[in-house]
């Protein structure tokens, strides 16, 4: 891990057309603000991607504009080969997205939520019902399914909305910070889950979170994003071996395997808390409280 970021994240981006996800060149601005800043981002098919950084990073931004919500003002984005600027609708039938936000509706029963998000993607009308109850049963929400969103814990709140987003059965399935604000037995039990329809479909898998021991024990490969790019890319144990080795060169690290927080603290420097930034997210925390009460 001593190249440069930029130049390693660069040639994985040009990976070609097969990928799951490719960013070139991205850019996303607010007014002044460059939420995305020549983002370069290659996801490889079956793989499950991390998305890892700080508050204001970026991550939602540049996952907003994969999903086709938000423009590509700059640079390409492509799914699957197709154009997310050009071929918009295309590109929303290959993904299931589980947004920060709530994305279910509480006054509904588990498998009405399901049943709507199968009208909204097309699943035809006389598959249907039993693929809603295959989506329920895959996230183990069949026992309650008949029963009102708003009696739901939040890890089932969790599950129902990564039911919703698998009901059309997505080849790439996008997770912004699945597990937060959830307790520990809930965000395996989430992680469960994802991991066993992946196994089960080969689906990808681009998630964000700020819990770095999660990215660590389910991430294939990891990106961490920091003002708008990309700063170091690998697997978990790559990077995590890679600033061992360089402590150990440098003469400054101990016997320890770094975490991947201290990754992230050695590739973002001093720059990480001028920008707001810790791992332990307040502000998302909070809106997780809100979604599920
Ligand atoms: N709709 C918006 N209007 C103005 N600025 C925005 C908007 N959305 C995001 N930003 C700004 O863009 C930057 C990147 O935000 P983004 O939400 O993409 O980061 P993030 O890495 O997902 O952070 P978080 O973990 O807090 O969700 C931040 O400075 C944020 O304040």
């Amino acid at each position: 891990m001593t190249e440069d970021p930029a130049d390693r994240t660069a040639g994985d981006a040009a990976a070609g057309p097969a990928d799951a996800v490719t960013c070139a060149g991205l850019v996303h601005t607010f007014g002044e603000t460059r939420a995305v800043d020549g983002l370069e981002l290659s996801v490889r098919p079956g793989e499950v991607f991390g998305l890892l950084g700080p508050n204001g990073a970026g991550k939602t931004t540049a996952i907003r504009c994969i999903t086709t919500l938000l423009p590509v003002p700059a640079g390409t984005v492509r799914v699957f080969g197709r154009d997310a600027a050009q071929e918009r609708m295309a590109v929303r039938r290959l993904l299931g997205y589980v947004p920060q936000q709530l994305s279910a509706d509480a006054a509904l029963t588990g498998r009405e939520n399901v049943t709507l998000f199968a009208r909204v993607f097309d699943v035809p009308r006389r598959e249907r019902a039993a693929r809603v109850a295959q989506a329920l049963a895959a996230v183990d929400l069949t026992e309650a399914a008949d029963r009102l969103a708003n009696t739901y814990s939040g890890g089932m709140v969790r599950r129902l909305e990564l039911a919703q987003a698998l009901v059309s059965a997505p080849r790439l399935l996008i997770l912004d910070e699945p597990t937060i604000g959830l307790d520990p037995i809930a965000r395996t039990g989430v992680w469960d889950h994802i991991n066993a329809v992946r196994a089960a479909t080969g689906m990808t898998v681009l998630v964000t979170t700020h819990y770095m021991d999660e990215a660590d024990q389910y991430c294939d490969r990891v990106g961490l994003m920091h003002r708008g790019r990309i700063r170091a890319l690998g697997t978990p144990a790559e990077l995590r071996q890679g600033l061992g080795e360089r402590r150990r060169a440098e003469g400054t690290g101990g016997d320890a395997l770094p975490t991947l927080e201290d990754v992230f603290r050695a590739v973002a420097g001093s720059g990480l808390d001028e920008s707001s930034g810790d791992f332990r997210d307040v502000r998302s925390t909070r809106r997780t409280a809100h979604r599920v009460g």
